[in-house]
Parts: structure tokens; sequence; C-alpha cells
């Protein structure tokens, strides 16, 4: 699979047979463990028929919103709509448009994989059974082995099947890849691509990865400080953030002002600026009255997250 791939992303308004407003709409989410306040009033808004890779340091509280949304973890206070209905608990028709990857995966160690996949089939009306069968086959997924038997990655691979199989119209993973091995990353990936491409799906995945993200051509969340700080498609990321690097034979005791700043690194004779919605203008004047010369630099995704995360 291409890394570059054209993503077509669907009006939402457009679709037939799905609610015309946002998939997911959060507002003011509460959720602490203890005195540990993890989501402080939380708002978001996710329209059908996006990619959103949810991207957050360790601890940053994506695996507890994720459940949140789900009814999975109770919600101290606000109000999670899901499919144009509020969240109250997992339940009820809407589930079946809902896939969920968690985590981890530990149950039915005693099962083979053929009957658990058998017996999961029989709760949905819409259940892929070719889809199932490509993937076993390409995911290289014994059906005849135990759940129990299988690794930590071929039990994410089977998640990953059994989440998608019930073709839901949104799917909601938690590091799905971070078992995975590069190859079977890439496989997942285009096939989440797959799905995307089927008109008004919507898919939320939280990782680390972001190479991922931008094979995937997601929209990028990032939560922090127990917030959604920003929900943007990656081509808007990139316009917004530049890095530019001033240079000069004596170098650099002091950071200029300059607005958008978020981030200043001196070394040598080169002075790194991060910048917010940098002015062109302004940095050339500013070059030119620091006899500088100007580069201007587009940050990959992973310098960003590091950044801003
Ligand atoms: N059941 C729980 N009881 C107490 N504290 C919890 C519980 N679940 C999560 N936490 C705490 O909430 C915070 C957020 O955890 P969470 O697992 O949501 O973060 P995360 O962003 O998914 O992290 P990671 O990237 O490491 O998976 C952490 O400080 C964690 O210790």
């Amino acid at each position: 699979m291409s890394a570059d791939l054209p993503i077509t992303l669907v009006d939402p308004v457009s679709l037939p047979g799905t609610h015309a407003g946002p998939v997911l709409r959060v507002e003011a989410l509460r959720k602490s463990f203890g005195k540990r306040e993890v989501l402080q009033s939380l708002d978001w808004s996710v329209p059908a028929g996006r990619v959103i890779g949810l991207l957050g340091r360790n601890g940053a509280g994506k695996t507890t919103l994720l459940r949140c949304l789900l009814g999975l973890s109770p919600i101290d206070s606000g109000r999670v709509e899901l499919l144009g209905e509020p969240m109250l608990e997992p339940g009820g028709e809407r589930m079946h448009r809902i896939g969920f990857v968690p985590q981890t995966f530990d149950l039915f160690p005693w099962m083979k994989v053929r009957a658990y996949l058998d017996f999961t089939a029989a709760f949905y009306d819409r259940w892929d059974h070719a889809l199932v069968a490509r993937l076993l086959d390409s995911w290289q997924l014994d059906p005849k082995q135990k759940i129990g038997q299988l690794s930590q990655g071929q039990r994410q691979k089977l998640a990953i099947v059994r989440a998608i199989a019930p073709q839901p119209d949104l799917l909601v993973l938690d590091e799905p890849v971070a078992s995975l091995d590069p190859q079977a990353r890439r496989a997942f990936m285009a096939e989440l691509l797959d799905l995307m491409r089927r008109p008004g799906k919507t898919v939320i995945f939280s990782t680390h990865i972001t190479a991922d993200l931008e094979r995937a051509g997601a929209d990028i969340a990032l939560l922090r400080d127990g917030r959604i700080q920003f929900t943007r498609p990656l081509a808007e990321l990139r316009e917004r953030f530049l890095r530019a690097v001033l240079s000069r034979a004596e170098g650099w005791t002091n950071t200029p002002a300059i607005a958008g700043l978020l981030k200043a690194s001196a070394s040598g004779t080169d002075l790194q600026l991060l910048l917010e919605d940098p002015d062109a203008n302004e940095l050339h004047a500013l070059a030119a009255s620091l006899g500088a010369s100007l580069r201007i630099e587009t940050p990959s995704l992973e310098d960003l997250f590091v950044e801003l995360a």
C-alpha cells in the first residue's frame, strides 16, 4: 500500500442513511481517578467520514477518554453524544454500528479463533464473512488455534478483525498497532483506509506512532492538560506550524521576540524557532535586522508532537 494514497473525505451532510450532525459530540466531560483529574471539562466534536488520530503523551488520558466515550467507564459529569444520541451505557442497536479495539484483548482464552468469530458473528446482521476469511489468511491467524495461545500481536489482530467485521459506522481503536510488527501495521492501516473510503465511516484511533497518522492521512486531535487542544487535518497543521532557522557566525545568546513563537533552541550558529502561523514578512525583516540568513522548514509530525504534546 502506497504511503501517499489520496483520501476522499466525505461531506457528512450529503451521506445517505446517516444523521447529518457529528458522529461524536462531547461537552464539558470530566473524569477523575481519586484526586487525579484526567479529563477536565473536555469538549470535542467529530464529523462523520474522517479518520482521527488521537495523540497525547503517556498518561494524557487517551484510554480514559475513549472508554468514557463508549460508556465503558462512568463519567463524573458532562455529556457524550454518539451517532446522534446521548451515550448513557453501552448496549442497544447503536452498539452494532460501533466497533472498539481495546488496548489489550484477554477474553475467551479457552476458545478457538474460528469458534470465537462464529460466536460473535451471530450477534451482527452485517458481519462480513468474506473480509474475516481474507484477514485471517493475510494476517496468518490460524482459525484452529486457541485464543489463550496467541501472541499479544496475534490477539491484537484478532481484536481488529472482530471490530471491523460487523462493518461499523464508527470504529474506535485504542493503540491498535502497539503490538504489531511493521508489516502487520501497514496491512492494518491499509484496511483502515479501505474502511475510510466507504461513505460515512469514521475512525478514531489513539497512537504514539506518528508515521501511521501520516500514512492514514488522519486528522490529528491532541489531548493535553485534560482537554482536546485541537482537531485539525494534517495538511493544515503542516501549514500552520513552521520552523525558522536563523544563522549567523557569532551565534545566539538571546531569543528575539516574534509573534507565534512556541519554542526556541540555539546550537552553534543556528537558532531554531518553532512558530505558529508566522508572518513571512516579519520573519524576513527579523533576519535582516539581526544580520542572519533565514531558512524555513516544515517540521515532521513527530517533531510537532514532541513540541506540542
Ligand atoms: N482505573 C484507574 N484507576 C486509577 N487511575 C487510573 C485508572 N485508569 C487510568 N488512570 C490514570 O489516569 C491517567 C490517564 O491514563 P490513561 O491510561 O487514560 O492514559 P493514556 O493517555 O491512554 O496513556 P498511555 O499512552 O500510556 O496508554 C493516568 O495517570 C493513569 O494512571
